[in-house]
Parts: structure tokens; sequence; C-alpha cells
């Protein structure tokens, strides 16, 4: 297993069940899936790693597209994500050029500063990435400039020194193979898009594709889906 299991503590022998969610803050359905299973760790059993990787890069790799190249699938998605961000509470909005801000500006430089976050101060992955989701998902905010991303580590309470240090390191080979090595790792795993969603079960790795898949990651591992916002859980916004 890749570094980062071994660094989150080892493999996946624990008696809870382990289940890695391979995201990029690009895309909208994984801030989906991101906050149902942190919601979820409440109410499963299960051990939920991140595993911040490139979805550029699984897009090249397998030949896939996002799902808005086809024009008729775009205007539904747009549909989609409005009814699934009320359904799961969370603020999902449509950013005004689409094309512009997902698709040319991308999230590369994004997501290796993700990639510094989780490599040295973990404790900050999560809020990090919901800050960048954040801006590109619901205030139609810049996450390409060195500025946006210092602002949405700052609003993660990262302090402003060490996010200036994580800033530089993104230029590292370090990094930049960190990340690819995630990616590479959601490609073993069968990724073609993202949330990609792998479960631990007896030994065996199950991956599920998509937001709208995660009751059945439940009936696979054991544990009872309760909709989107279960009770024990508070949606955080
Ligand atoms: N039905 C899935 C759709 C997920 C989805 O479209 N993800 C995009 C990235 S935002 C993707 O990777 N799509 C690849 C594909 O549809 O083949 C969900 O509700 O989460």
């Amino acid at each position: 297993m890749a570094a980062a299991a071994a660094v989150a503590g080892g493999g996946f022998g624990g008696s809870k069940k382990v289940v890695e969610i391979f995201y990029d803050v690009v895309s909208p359905y994984s801030w989906l899936g991101f906050e149902v299973l942190c919601r979820y760790r409440h109410n499963w059993s299960i051990e939920l790693r991140f595993r911040p990787a490139f979805l550029g890069g699984i897009m090249k790799e397998t030949g896939n597209q996002p799902p808005a190249m086809v024009p008729k699938r775009g205007e539904y998605m747009k549909k989609d994500i409005e009814r699934m961000a009320k359904y799961y509470q969370v603020p999902l909005q449509l950013p005004k050029d689409f094309f512009g801000s997902v698709i040319r500006k991308g999230s590369l430089s994004a997501m290796r500063f993700i990639t510094a976050v989780d490599m040295t101060q973990p404790q900050f992955l999560e809020p990090v990435s919901r800050e960048l989701w954040m801006r590109i998902w619901s205030r139609d905010e810049d996450i390409t400039q060195p500025e946006s991303i210092l602002a949405a580590a700052g609003e993660a309470g990262l302090p402003s020194a060490l996010a200036q240090k994580l800033l530089a390191m993104t230029s590292t080979p370090e990094v930049k193979n960190r990340l690819k090595a995630t990616t590479e790792e959601a490609l073993k795993y069968g990724a073609f898009g993202m949330p990609a969603v792998v479960a631990h079960v007896n030994g065996e790795s199950h991956l599920f594709f998509g937001s709208d898949r995660l009751e059945l990651l439940g009936n696979v591992i054991g544990e009872k889906w309760l909709g989107p916002v279960p009770a024990a859980s508070k949606p955080r916004m």
C-alpha cells in the first residue's frame, strides 16, 4: 500500500473498515461525497482516509472527459448539481464561467498545495480542502493564484508563515511526485473519474464511483444508509 496509508497508521487490518476517498477540488461531486463521508464517520464504524489526487491525470490516463463536454450532459449536470446541493446540504453553486474556471484554469496548483498539507500538516487537510471547494464551487472565486490558495489556507486556520512555506513546497519534486503517486493509486483501483471511493473489506478493495453510490458502499461494508444528512451528524454548512 502506498505511503499515505503507512503515514495514516498502517494497512487495513484494524477493526474499523478503511474507506478512502480520492478527490480533487475541481470536482463538485467529490465535494458532495467528501461531506457526506465526513458525516458518516460519526455513524459508521469506518476509518475515513482523505486521498487528494489529480482529476486531470485520471482523465488523461483513462481517455475519459469531464461530463460537461457532452453538451446535453452539461445541461443536465447544472440541474443535477443544484438538486444534489439542496438534498445533500452542501452549498454548491455553479461558477458563472464553468469552462474558464473548471476546465481551462483547473486545479493543479491547488491540488499540489493540498498534497503539501497532507504530507506535512495532515490535521489541516480536511479544512483546507473544504475552503478551496468553498472558493471555486460556492463563491465562484479563483483557486489558481498563490493569494487565492493562501486565503483558503487562512480560512482553514493554517498560520500564514506555515502556509507560505507549504506554497513554496508545491514546486518541489517530492510534492509533485506524491500527487502523481496518489493519482496512480486511484487508477490502480480502477478509477476513471471522481469521487473515487475505495472500501477495504476482508482484504478486498471495492471501488465506488460517485457521490451517489454511498448507499451501495454502506450495503457492501454492512452499514446502514440514513440519507445524505444522517441524524448523528450535523451538516457543517
Ligand atoms: N453520478 C456521479 C457523477 C460524478 C461525476 O460526474 N464526476 C465527474 C467529476 S465532477 C467525473 O469524474 N466524471 C467522469 C465520468 O462521468 O465518466 C455523482 O453523482 O457523484
